[in-house]
Formats: C-alpha cells, sequence, structure tokens
C-alpha cells in the first residue's frame, strides 16, 4: 500500500455562523489521485483553502505525514510539501513564464523539480519562457500554475477545477500531465465539476453535498455508476 500523505478527520469548516463543511474525512496516499466531486456552494473549495491553511474557521484535524497541521500557517503547510493552485490560477501577470518559474522559494530541495525538468513536462512553457503572462493562453496559464509549485518542491497539489474554460483537446493535456507527475510520486487532490475528465485521472473520488462526503468511491465504482451519482448530487 503506497504511504498516506494527507488525512483530513472530521473537519467542519464554518463561514461566520454558517456551517460549509460536516464531518469530512478525506485522505490521499503518495502518488495517488482524489477528486471532490459537487455541485457549486457543497464546499469543495473551503476544504482545499482549510487544509492549504487559508481557512482558519475549522474544527477537526488535517494531517501531513501523519503530524497535524494544527496551527501552522500557510506559508509553513507550503514548506511541508502542500501546493496552491487557485482557480484563478494566481500567476503573476506582468512577470515571463520563467520569471513566474523561478519566483516562489524552493520549499523542498530533494523534491523540487529543476527548470529542465519542468520544460520537459510541459515543451509549451519552455517555448513561451520569456513571454509574460499575460500573453499566455488559458491552457498555458494553468499549465504555468500546476508547473510553479513542482518547481518549490511540492509532494501533494491542491488543484482547483483545472479544466474550467478550456478547451476539449486543452483538458486532455492536462489530464495528461496530471497522470505523469502522479506516476512520478506526486498526489494531487482535485476539485472537478467535469466528471468526465475527473473519471480520466481521478483513482478515488469523495462525492460532496451540502458541506458533507456522500459518497468515497474507487474510479471503477464511479464510472459504472456516473449517471446515477451526478443525479443524487443535482449535477
Ligand atoms: N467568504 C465567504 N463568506 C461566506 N460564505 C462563503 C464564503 N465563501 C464561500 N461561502 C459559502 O460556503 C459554501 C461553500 O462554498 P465553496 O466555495 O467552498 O463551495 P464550492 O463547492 O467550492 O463551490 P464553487 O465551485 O462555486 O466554488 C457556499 O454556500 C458559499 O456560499
Amino acid at each position: 500500500m503506497a504511504e498516506r500523505l494527507l488525512t483530513v478527520d472530521t473537519l467542519s469548516a464554518f463561514h461566520g455562523e454558517a456551517q460549509v463543511l460536516r464531518d469530512v474525512s478525506i485522505d490521499v496516499s503518495v502518488g495517488e489521485v482524489v477528486t471532490l466531486v459537487g455541485r457549486n456552494g457543497a464546499g469543495k473549495t473551503t476544504l482545499l483553502r482549510s487544509i492549504m491553511g487559508l481557512h482558519k474557521n475549522t474544527r477537526g484535524s488535517i494531517a501531513l505525514d501523519g503530524t497535524t497541521l494544527d496551527g501552522k500557517s500557510a506559508d509553513k503547510r507550503a514548506r511541508l510539501g502542500i501546493g496552491w493552485v487557485p482557480d484563478d490560477r494566481g500567476i503573476y501577470a506582468t512577470l515571463t513564464v520563467e520569471e513566474n518559474l523561478s519566483l516562489p522559494p524552493v520549499v523542498d530541495k530533494d523534491a523540487s523539480w529543476s527548470l529542465d525538468r519542468i520544460y520537459e513536462q510541459f515543451p509549451v512553457l519552455r517555448e513561451r519562457r520569456d513571454f509574460p503572462g499575460t500573453k499566455l493562453s488559458g491552457g498555458e496559464q494553468q499549465m504555468l500554475a500546476m508547473a510553479r509549485p513542482l518547481r518549490a518542491g511540492s509532494r501533494l497539489l491542491l488543484l482547483d477545477e483545472p479544466s474550467e474554460g478550456l478547451a476539449p483537446v486543452i483538458v486532455s493535456q492536462i489530464g495528461q500531465i496530471i497522470r505523469d507527475i502522479r506516476s512520478q510520486g506526486v498526489a494531487v487532490l482535485l476539485v472537478e465539476q467535469n466528471v468526465k475528465f475527473a473519471s480520466t485521472v481521478a483513482d478515488r473520488h469523495n462525492l460532496l453535498a451540502q458541506g458533507e462526503v456522500v459518497e468515497s468511491l474507487d474510479n471503477d465504482a464511479f464510472q459504472s455508476r456516473t449517471t446515477e451519482l451526478l443525479q443524487h448530487l443535482g449535477m
């Protein structure tokens, strides 16, 4: 069995008085792609932000490598190997691709990907290395957003809807990249509404409705029951 990397145990999260996550328990092992699937407002982004330490109003526990992340800042969590890829991609628009890749500090020397290795995995970024962020297509921006934490040395990527707004051919390229980085031992927690895409990359799925995990299942079971499950989620 692959080594457990992330363990979220009975996590609840609140926005003010409103409870948006209820006793969520999920886990991700080394080299595994696990999804959070659910409709808008189900709490997927709040869960990713809680894991990253960006959303602090929580109860329950989150551990990396078996050690609790309680009380640790987002910066500290990044240094422990968690990489956040937000849905707006968060790249520096005025900086070039290469500057975007060089700016974030390397948090883990052993896990950090060299620029050459990044460019091998993302050839289009090599072609665009001197282009500013503003001149990149949506797909190129998404690739840059995913490449950055790998450069820093993240071992767990939190991907928030990487397929959103991209053409099908680009979505399948992103899928191939996710499978490639997984085979190199990187773990991925993937938020997706595009379930067809999710089922091409994921090992396991967690279905979220109104802040609760209503089903956890492997990809084979997910594929054979997709229609029923999506109906259940109202998607
Ligand atoms: N800053 C905030 N203040 C108050 N409520 C919030 C805030 N952010 C999110 N919420 C609420 O928390 C719930 C969960 O939101 P969240 O963004 O985590 O869901 P989601 O599943 O990621 O959906 P989406 O795909 O639309 O982002 C929603 O009801 C949302 O309205």
